[in-house]
């Protein structure tokens, strides 16, 4: 299996549990590890026969930014699935951050693996 991956996408939108993070866009920052094929691609030089990043950055960017989720583990899980389902992705790692939730930590935030490596 060979892999695609995005490092570091960074996004505002609103997120959060507490009153205050209703009313306010803050920052989360996406790795995400997609697990595909290159060897068609890599041949041909053929942007059709692969996983194509900017497409999914740029689907992942609107779809952050128009949603209002309150936790970080059901942005995951609703990334994770788009991402499967939309761009035919069968396995997955994806660490989403929330880099300024806690003053006094670098960052906090959810890492998953979904599907299965073929
Ligand atoms: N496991 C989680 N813990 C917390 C979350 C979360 O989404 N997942 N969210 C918060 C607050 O919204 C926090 O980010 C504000 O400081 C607290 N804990």
């Amino acid at each position: 299996m060979d892999i695609v991956y995005i490092s570091s996408l960074q996004v505002e939108t609103v997120i959060g549990i507490y009153d205050w993070e209703r009313e306010v866009r803050q920052l989360v920052t996406l790795d995400l590890e997609m697990g595909t094929d290159i060897r068609q691609a890599a041949l041909t030089e053929d942007i059709d026969s692969t996983l194509n990043y900017k497409s999914v950055c740029d689907r992942l960017i609107e779809f952050i930014q128009e949603s209002e989720f309150l936790l970080v583990e059901t942005m995951a899980e609703e990334i994770a699935t788009l991402v499967m389902h939309e761009f035919n992705v069968p396995w997955l790692k994806l660490r989403l951050g929330k880099p300024n939730a806690i003053s006094q930590a670098a960052d906090v935030g959810v890492i998953i693996e979904r599907g299965k490596r073929i």
